[in-house]
């Protein structure tokens, strides 16, 4: 029996109106799944806590919706009818207050800096036209995410081991693993370790084959449990979600035939940061001879930081460990170390998979290799 279509719900983000006198609504995922909530965001302000607070997450979304946040954050210097100079004060204001917001993900940064980049290069404009111009820029970005999205997907499918024989026998399923969530929900698209995903059951339903998603739960935010199934369940991905302690039993069951993440910065040497536990999920690939790949476009690589030690490492409240929610679930006068990301070194990586296709056994010379013409 085939499962009724999922109810549609929002894009994780969109600027609402023509002009820069809009709204960044985004789709608040502090609340999935069990709440589909849109979130108007008119001011920088907003856009900064909802990234604070993971209302919008991952890497590319993150670029985006601080873009957008951009054009918020100019508003009252458009309104006030100052100068350029005015104007170009109010667009540093704003780009400092957004990018304090979370550390490691380099994509916040880079979308930062190419906006007032592109706005240092028409310095003549009058305030008005750099409002249009920076939402133009805004706009650019989401979509080259789009597109970034769906050429990983490719990418990253093709690269992917065959399905076990029999096919059609218990074993006959392509199992892939996952940690956190690398989805639409983390981007202006399907996703980067997710659109792979997608795009690998998209061929083996077409070719009579079958593929299972294992999703890390992810503690202690949950995004695979939440975001991640969420996501695949609805495309109707076969899906099976696990304790992140789990993990390493279910590579021993010889179930997995690859892993594939996400990453919020990968360094110019190849190590890759991304959600807390990935780390220890390549080691335990390694040593059960699993493929551990990295999906990521160019946008997050980082070739200012030389490796993965230099990684900014976002350290998160106690209460997101102590608490599940509203529910004190440590012990009274416990403390927490909760850091929200992890390094997993180069060496562990079998390929890093972007946009513009995949660095096998990344290093640095092959990462700047691939990144020439980025
Ligand atoms: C495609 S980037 C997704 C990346 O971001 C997540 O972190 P967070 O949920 O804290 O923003 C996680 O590291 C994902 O792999």
């Amino acid at each position: 029996m085939t499962s009724p279509p999922a109810p549609t719900a929002p894009p994780t983000l969109r600027w609402i109106g023509e002009g820069p006198n809009g709204t960044l609504e985004l789709l608040d995922q502090t609340l999935l799944p069990g709440e589909v909530v849109a979130l108007a965001c008119r001011t920088d302000d907003d856009v900064f806590a909802a990234i604070r607070r993971l209302s919008v997450r991952g890497a590319p979304a993150i670029g985006v919706s601080a873009a957008y946040g951009l054009v918020l954050g100019v508003r009252d210097a458009l309104a006030a009818g100052g100068s350029r100079a005015d104007f170009d004060a109010a667009l540093h204001a704003s780009a400092e207050k957004l990018a304090a917001s979370r550390p490691t993900a380099v994509n916040l940064f880079w979308a930062l800096a190419r906006c007032r980049r592109v706005l240092s290069l028409e310095p003549d404009l009058a305030p008005q036209d750099a409002a249009e111009r920076l939402l133009a820029e805004a706009r650019t970005i989401e979509e080259e995410d789009r597109a970034m999205c769906a050429a990983i997907g490719r990418n990253g499918a093709d690269l992917l081991p065959d399905f076990p024989e029999p096919i059609d026998g218990p074993g006959g399923e392509l199992g892939l693993l996952t940690h956190c969530n690398a989805g639409g929900l983390a981007t202006a698209g399907d996703g980067t370790a997710l659109s792979v995903l997608f795009e690998a059951h998209r061929r083996a339903t077409a070719a009579g084959k079958r593929v299972r998603v294992y999703a890390d739960e992810t503690r202690p935010l949950l995004q695979g449990a939440r975001l991640t199934a969420w996501e695949l369940t609805r495309r109707g991905v076969p899906t099976t979600v696990l304790c992140d302690s789990a993990a390493a039993s279910l590579l021993a069951t010889g179930r997995v035939h690859a892993v594939v993440t996400g990453a919020d910065r990968v360094a110019a040497n190849g190590d890759a940061a991304n959600k807390i536990g990935t780390f220890p999920l390549a080691v335990m690939a390694q040593r059960f001879g699993v493929p551990f790949y990295i999906a990521a476009p160019t946008s997050t690589f980082d070739r200012d930081l030389p490796r993965g030690a230099d990684i900014p490492i976002e350290q998160r409240d106690a209460d997101e460990v102590l608490n599940y929610g509203a529910l004190r679930t440590a012990a009274d006068g416990a403390e927490a170390y909760n850091p929200a990301f992890d390094v997993t070194p180069a060496d562990l990586i079998a390929a890093l998979i972007t946009e513009r296709g995949v660095i096998e056994s990344p290093t640095a010379d092959a990462v700047a290799e691939h990144l020439k013409t980025a």
